[in-house]
């Protein structure tokens, strides 16, 4: 049997997705010394040495935060995501999100959960309790929303659908997610008129340097008195120290939120879930299942599809033999690549070029079996990244 490739599996991924590497070709596990590739979920990759041997890293999520893109780009490793697969499970818990704001649910959960159960006046005490937790219904309000991406036009469409008036701020929104958001959704200029003009405002945007402390203390102050803010994008998107400023202040109504910072805890006017936005069966198998396929046609094929920081590339296979390459995005790489080939006497059968910023990636078809040494020619260019020889498997 040829030597299976090593996949170190860093979360615990649902095993209809750790299925799609068949256990002939794959080996999946915690403990895998010299992996050829990485399957995460919320680990933090930044705090670990990513061994040399790794080829791909594979995020069974949407978030991509968490793991070193920059360094691993300069490594010529293709960062996999699963865009879209979660969506819908945090969508349903942004849902609840408000309903557990507007009509006091955890204070309320609270309250049933201290009732003594053989109390003869247990009735009565429901009854008069009740008053304290009166809330407001969420039809008629205006949601506001940063972020139209995946989750933020699911998030749109569902509260049309409950009544809600929707304005929503994404600057770089895509054609596709554009014509997915229902037209009653206004656009808004900027996050200050999202946060100056709704009662709830959620966030569904990534974390990084343009969206970090999205929500702070000065633009706190231009949110309506008693509005909600739900974030379920990452911690780091809103200042903890202006949301609890606002509260204690009397002017924002309720946090809601995915991430139980320290700061945050205790406090009955904030609703801190533990991270389980993308916590249903069907969230995490769709993630597991799209990220290994992507995994393993990149590992087998060189395909790319949805990696955050290459270009998507996919050829079919006309040949056995096929290298694939990542390299900077600069003038006469494909010359001197081919140039390479050329002096062992390959004939380039097909090939396929394209670039993204500053990464370029290319697949080649030769007709013949590529050695050991052609290869470390190619590696050794200047500005080539990675480079690697994917003789077609068989089955
Ligand atoms: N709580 C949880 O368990 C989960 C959290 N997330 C978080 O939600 C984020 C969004 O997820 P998706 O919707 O799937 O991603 P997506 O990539 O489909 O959408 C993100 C959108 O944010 C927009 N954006 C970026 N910077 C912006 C800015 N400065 N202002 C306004 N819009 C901006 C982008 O143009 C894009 O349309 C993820 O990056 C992750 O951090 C995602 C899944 C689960
Ligand atoms: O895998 C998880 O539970 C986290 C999901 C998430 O935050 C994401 O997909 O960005």
């Amino acid at each position: 049997m040829a030597e299976r490739l090593q996949v170190l599996v860093l979360n615990e991924i649902s095993e209809n997705g750790l299925q799609r590497l068949p256990s002939d070709r794959y080996a999946t596990g915690k403990n895998i010394a010299a992996p050829d590739a990485v399957l995460v979920r919320s680990a933090d990759m930044h705090k670990m040495d990513v061994p040399a041997s790794v080829r791909a890293i594979g995020r069974a999520g949407a978030g991509t935060n968490n793991i070193p893109v920059k360094a691993m780009s300069a490594r010529g490793v293709p960062v996999f995501n699963a865009p879209g697969a979660n969506a819908n499970a945090v969508k349903e818990l942004v849902l609840a999100g408000m309903l557990l704001a507007a009509r006091n649910l955890s204070g309320a959960l609270h309250f049933v959960g201290g009732l003594v159960p053989d109390r003869p006046d247990l009735e009565k005490t429901v009854e008069g309790g009740k008053s304290t937790y009166a809330g407001y219904e969420l039809a008629g309000r205006t949601l506001g929303i940063v972020g139209l991406g995946k989750i933020g036009c699911l998030v749109a469409d569902a509260a049309i659908k409950l009544g809600m008036n929707v304005l929503g701020y994404d600057p770089d929104i895509t054609v596709d997610a554009a014509w997915s958001l229902p037209s009653q959704v206004r656009k808004a200029g900027s996050v200050a008129e999202v946060l100056r003009v709704a009662q709830f405002v959620s966030l569904h945007v990534p974390l990084v340097d343009a969206t970090r402390d999205m929500v702070n203390a000065q633009n706190i102050r231009l949110m309506q008195p008693g509005a909600v803010l739900l974030n379920f994008s990452r911690e780091g998107v809103v200042s903890d120290e202006a949301v609890l400023t606002s509260l204690a202040a009397g002017h924002l109504g309720r946090y809601v939120c995915d991430f139980p910072s320290a700061a945050l805890l205790r406090n009955d006017r904030i609703v801190c879930l533990p991270h389980l936005g993308a916590s249903t069966r069907e969230a995490e198998e769709n993630c597991a299942v799209m990220v290994a396929d992507q995994l393993r046609d990149y590992l087998e094929n060189g395909n790319i599809a949805n990696a955050v920081n290459f270009p998507s590339v996919s050829m079919a296979r006309e040949s056995e033999y096929r290298v694939a390459i990542a390299n900077a995005n600069v003038p006469n790489m494909l010359g001197q690549i081919s140039t390479a080939m050329a002096r062992a006497g390959l004939n380039i059968h097909n090939m396929v070029n394209k670039s993204r910023g500053d990464m370029a990636y290319t697949l080649v078809d030769v007709d013949s079996a590529v050695s050991d040494a052609v290869l470390a020619d190619i590696g050794a260019i200047e500005g080539v990244l990675s480079a690697r020889y994917l003789p077609h498997l068989p089955g």
